[in-house]
């Protein structure tokens, strides 16, 4: 089955305009059927020896919520410690979460016994199941943005915090926690881009040729 023209420019402009959203969520509700369609397509997204590790836990329990914004909150401190201090005042005025402001939190887990112990393709590489589990996160997002909906990562919070909230088994790995909401807009450039973090790099100094550190296209 092709991608004719105008499905192709629908999908790079849904790349392209997708964001981490931190401050635009309205509390607007999610309907099943839009939460639906969104998880099925993080469930469509490819896993090393078709492991399918991942879990995702919807969470809309304003108490639960207020658990891990707290236990944000700590880690947030903490990491604004390890900065220098110019970067350390910088870090405290970026808003860094959205988890109060979001009707939904999406936790998605990586089972890294699922199918095993022994899995094609991991034999090498016994990472590569968080890393089928960040595809599926990277589908959702791109869902959820066809959807007009906002996605947030948050990273900032310990998972003893994440698990204790959500009753996580010990030996399931948390990948990420995710604001999930309508959003009052989306904004055309990454928030720490626009508040001077750091900009984006150049594309061609991302791609190299035949070796690392050959970046024009001597063929
Ligand atoms: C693995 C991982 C973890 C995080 C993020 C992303 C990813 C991929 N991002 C979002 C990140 O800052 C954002 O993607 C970049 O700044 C680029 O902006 P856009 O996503 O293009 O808007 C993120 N953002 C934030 O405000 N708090 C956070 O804890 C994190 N953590």
């Amino acid at each position: 089955m092709n991608i004719n023209q105008t499905e192709r420019d629908a999908v790079y402009k849904t790349i392209f305009s997708r964001r981490d959203v931190r401050a635009e969520f309205k509390s607007d509700p999610i309907p099943d059927d839009v939460l639906g369609r969104i998880l099925k397509a993080a469930h469509h997204a490819p896993s090393v020896g078709f492991m399918q590790p991942w879990d995702f836990i919807v969470v809309k329990n304003q108490q639960t919520k207020e658990k891990i914004k707290h236990g944000f909150e700590l880690a947030h401190a903490q990491s604004a410690a390890m900065f220098t201090d110019d970067k350390s005042q910088s870090y405290k005025k970026l808003k860094l979460e959205g988890i109060l402001e979001s009707p939904m939190g999406i936790c998605v887990t990586c089972d890294r016994s699922r199918n095993g112990p022994i899995i094609l393709g991991r034999t090498i590489k016994p990472e590569m199941d968080l890393y089928s589990t960040v595809c599926a996160i990277q589908n959702l997002w791109l869902a959820a943005r066809a959807e007009n909906i906002g996605i947030g990562w948050v990273s900032i919070v310990h998972d003893d915090v994440i698990k204790e909230a959500l009753q996580i088994p010990d030996d399931i790995n948390i990948v990420a926690y995710l604001c999930v909401g309508y959003v009052s807009h989306f904004n055309d450039q990454p928030d720490l881009e626009k508040h001077g973090w750091l900009a984006r790099r150049p594309l061609e100094s991302a791609i190299h040729f035949d070796s690392w550190n050959n970046h024009s296209d001597n063929k």
